[in-house]
């Protein structure tokens, strides 16, 4: 990949059009597009359809600004959209499966927790890794205990080389805690898309890779 990593990963929950027309919007404004990638995360309910379509408008929303457009666990949906890449968690495919899905050139992010998950998943051909949940959240249930700033900066140690996304409670209020890494919210832009993804581009000022 030749471009900057972004450093904000918006992660569509509630209203996802219209946050990603927002936050697309304020990087724009900002001159931030390469600071922000939006990762559309379908509903389980979502048939096959309906998640291709959604996931074509955001889309159409991400590429012309030059902002990077991913697509949680369903990689047929990212291929047969053309988005930038995806994102694999335990309970999707393997990341070396993924990446033989995606080909050499997509994005393709990894949910780890530990130092040892990362550098498994940058082996098996991952991008990027999100990890987490850093903090407590509401958003997903059934998740492990949260590993902390700490638990993120060790992930960060153990693959300087590769970009890391930290999730979950994730705030602007939060970021001086979480060096080295981008992070990816989604609650955190459900009351406010347009102020939020300001207070976090301008907060996280210089792409990830200049950060690390
Ligand atoms: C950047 C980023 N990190 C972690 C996740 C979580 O993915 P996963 O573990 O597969 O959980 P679901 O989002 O699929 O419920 C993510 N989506 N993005
Ligand atoms: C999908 C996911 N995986 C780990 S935490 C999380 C939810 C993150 O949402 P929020 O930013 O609202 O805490
Ligand atoms: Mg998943």
């Amino acid at each position: 990949m030749d471009r900057t990593f972004p450093c904000l990963h918006v992660i569509t929950g509630h209203r996802p059009e219209e946050t990603v027309r927002a936050v697309v919007a304020v990087a724009a404004r900002l001159g931030a597009t390469d600071r922000l990638a939006v990762q559309v995360r379908v509903d389980d309910d979502m048939c096959d359809r309906e998640a291709f379509e959604l996931t074509s408008r955001i889309l159409g929303r991400c590429r012309p600004q030059g902002v990077l457009c991913l697509v949680n666990d369903r990689l047929d949906v990212a291929l047969a959209a053309g988005a930038d890449g995806a994102h694999v968690g335990a309970e999707d495919l393997p990341v070396a499966a993924a990446r033989r899905v995606l080909g050499p050139a997509a994005v393709l992010g990894a949910t780890c927790r530990t130092p040892a998950a990362a550098r498994a998943a940058r082996d098996c051909g991952a991008t990027y890794v999100g990890v987490g949940p850093a903090y407590a959240t509401a958003t997903k249930t059934g998740l492990p205990d949260p590993i902390g700033p700490d638990g993120v900066a060790a992930v960060v140690r153990a693959v300087p080389d590769m970009p890391v996304v930290a999730i979950g409670g994730v705030t602007v209020e939060r970021l001086p805690e979480l060096v080295g890494c981008g992070v990816a919210v989604i609650g955190a832009l459900r009351a406010d898309p347009d102020g939020a993804a300001q207070r976090f581009l301008t907060a996280l000022s210089r792409p990830l890779s200049r950060i690390a």
